[in-house]
């Protein structure tokens, strides 16, 4: 589906990356398929450009208006701005995929000033590692073929789960920041492991080790995460001990505030940088 299709990349940071490397990793792109830009990091095009092979361009937008699709990769608040320049080079044929937190499909409809087709998305950085999950939303004007397009690409980089626009807050709070609930959890044991005197890189691959595990786990089995802790615990042991800690500092309540402040930031970003209501 996506065979001679001309991508631009919008915003060339972490997340562009990601994908980048994902999608010419599983082939689904080749090198010359791909255009990226960047606002002003001239050094950043150039890295892209020798490490991928992809193109890269600034000034020239109309360039664009030889893409088929336009992927959106900029911050939730650089997204006014951006369209504002380049929404003279765009048309109705072509594909807009945004992977930013919070901004809604009807306000980039809004933006763009036409009924382009616009699909929603939220991937994390595990996308570097092709483990991501992305969720893709099919917003303002999307037909299935646009959602079966994105849903190619976005398998490039991990799995795709589609959903509607709707549930893309929670999700940017759950899954799209989620990465870094785990690296911070993963900080905490490395400091702890530390503590009690064990190598740094015989820890480093203790803990990654014991994340694969539990992750694997829990994709495969119907047990409940409650059950799956309860096994490793014994009664009076060391994970009873570690836990009785953790819940003196409400460390699960904290988790779940966490989770709830993110994809409330996320629609709080909607609506500040949208400029539309
Ligand atoms: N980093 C993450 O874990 C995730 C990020 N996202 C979303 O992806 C988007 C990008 O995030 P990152 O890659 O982390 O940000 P980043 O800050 O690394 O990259 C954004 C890039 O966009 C460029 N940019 C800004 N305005 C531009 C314009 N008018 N034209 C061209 N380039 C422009 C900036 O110069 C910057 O290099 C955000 O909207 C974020 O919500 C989504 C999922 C996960
Ligand atoms: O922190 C953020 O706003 C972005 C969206 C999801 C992950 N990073």
């Amino acid at each position: 589906m996506l065979t001679n299709k001309k991508v631009a990349f919008i915003g060339a940071g972490s997340m562009a990356e990601a994908m980048i490397s994902g999608i010419l990793k599983e082939k689904v792109l080749l090198p010359q398929q791909i255009f990226v830009t960047n606002r002003s990091n001239k050094e950043r095009l150039l890295l892209l450009q020798e490490q991928y092979g992809v193109k890269t361009f600034s000034n020239n937008q109309e360039i664009l208006l030889e893409m088929d699709i336009v992927v959106f990769a900029m911050k939730p608040k650089d997204i006014a701005e951006t369209i504002a320049k380049i929404r003279h080079y765009t048309t109705e044929q072509q594909l807009f995929i945004s992977v930013l937190a919070g901004v809604s499909t009807s306000c980039i409809s809004q933006l763009l000033g036409h009924n382009a087709p616009i699909i929603r998305t939220m991937p994390n950085t595990s996308a570097a590692v092709g483990e991501s999950i992305t969720a893709i939303s099919s917003g303002n004007f999307a037909e299935l073929e646009h959602l079966n397009m994105s849903e190619e690409l976005f398998k490039a980089i991990g799995e795709v789960a589609i959903v509607e626009e709707e549930k893309l807050d929670a999700i940017t709070g759950l899954s799209g920041s989620g990465p870094a609930y785990i690296y911070y959890l993963i900080e905490a044991m490395e400091i702890g492991a530390k503590e009690i005197g064990l190598d740094e890189h015989l820890a480093k691959s203790l803990i990654a080790q014991v994340l694969i595990g539990a992750a694997e786990r829990i994709k495969s089995t119907d047990l409940s995460s409650k059950t799956l802790y309860k096994q490793v615990m014994s009664p009076g042991g060391t994970t009873e001990a570690g836990f009785k800690v953790l819940e003196s500092y409400h460390y699960q309540e904290a988790m779940v505030e966490c989770i709830k402040r993110a994809a409330a930031r996320s629609t709080e970003l909607g609506k500040l940088y949208s400029n539309v209501k």
